[in-house]
């Protein structure tokens, strides 16, 4: 039988408030066996465009990314955002490595094409380097990984987290039973986004094709629902949206997904 391993990953409205990045660090930190952190730090991203003069940009949910953009997401999440957490779980008694996808070139990606839209220095993800991790998790570290892959050449690219945390739950999957937990700010994915109350408890894909056509999940949604049906066509065991809560053994309150 295959060993369980949770790849959690937790967005940045989460990250930025002080209770919910302690809360959600607090819950991680208590999960039994393997795991892997993945984190996004969008907002963050933005704020500094905005303070260095540089108008943010995003279309579908994903960053229109220039050289100076790129920078600054380098800084955000391979820098501020990842050490934070590090610095944080270690303080909870877990042994946590921060990671970018060019470190122990865990995740090679290529530039993504220009078709309608060019993302600029955004990478589409090639492969995720299974074997690396799990000499990771074996050595006893949790990964922490940010949402920076690489090209193998020397170029580093920024990667939606979401799709990040997919990936690896993909790859991971021929070795573990894994589980794919989304965690952000709000209860699961909402009937009505303005109402916490209308978590919709399950999806399947014909649910998702119905949500798309009525324009119920938008923005940051869209790379989130995408992620979570790529990740269960790919072996992916279970796939769950939901707050931080969701973490903690009897919540029923989130969104399970299945095909
Ligand atoms: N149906 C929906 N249910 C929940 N959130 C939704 C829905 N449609 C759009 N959203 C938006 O998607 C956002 C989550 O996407 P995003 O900000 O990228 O997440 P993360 O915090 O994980 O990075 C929510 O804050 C919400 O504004
Ligand atoms: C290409 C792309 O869109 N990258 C994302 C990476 C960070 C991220 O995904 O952060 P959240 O999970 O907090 O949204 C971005 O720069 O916003």
């Amino acid at each position: 039988m295959k060993q369980k391993l949770s790849v959690v990953k937790i967005g940045g409205n989460l990250i930025e408030d002080p209770e919910g990045f302690e809360h959600v660090l607090d819950l991680f930190s208590k999960m039994d066996g393997n795991k892997i952190l993945v984190h996004g730090g969008g907002n963050k991203t933005t704020e500094m465009s905005q303070k260095m003069g540089i108008e943010p940009k995003m279309i579908n949910g994903r960053r229109i990314t220039d050289a100076d953009t790129l920078d600054i997401a380098i800084m955000i999440y391979g820098g501020l955002v990842s050490k934070k957490i590090v610095a944080q779980l270690q303080a909870l008694g877990t042994d946590a490595i921060g990671m970018s996808g060019a470190d122990a070139n865990a995740i090679r990606a290529h530039k993504r094409p220009v078709i309608k839209v060019d993302f600029g220095l955004v990478g589409d993800v090639d492969s995720v380097n299974a074997y690396g991790i799990f000499k990771l998790l074996q050595a006893g570290f949790t990964p922490i990984f940010c949402a920076l892959t690489h090209d193998g050449k020397g170029q580093l690219l920024n990667t939606n987290a979401d799709t990040i945390a997919a990936e690896i739950a993909i790859s991971m999957s021929d070795q573990f039973d894994t589980t794919l937990y989304y965690c952000f700010e709000k209860k699961g994915v909402l009937q009505d986004v303005e109402d916490e109350n209308s978590v919709i408890h399950h999806i399947d894909s014909k649910g998702y094709d119905e949500l798309l056509a009525y324009g119920i999940i938008s923005d940051g949604m869209l790379p989130k629902m995408h992620n979570c049906f790529h990740a269960l066509k790919n072996n992916v065991s279970r796939v769950c949206v939901g707050n931080s809560s969701m973490l903690e053994a009897g919540n029923p309150e989130y969104t399970t997904l299945t095909l």
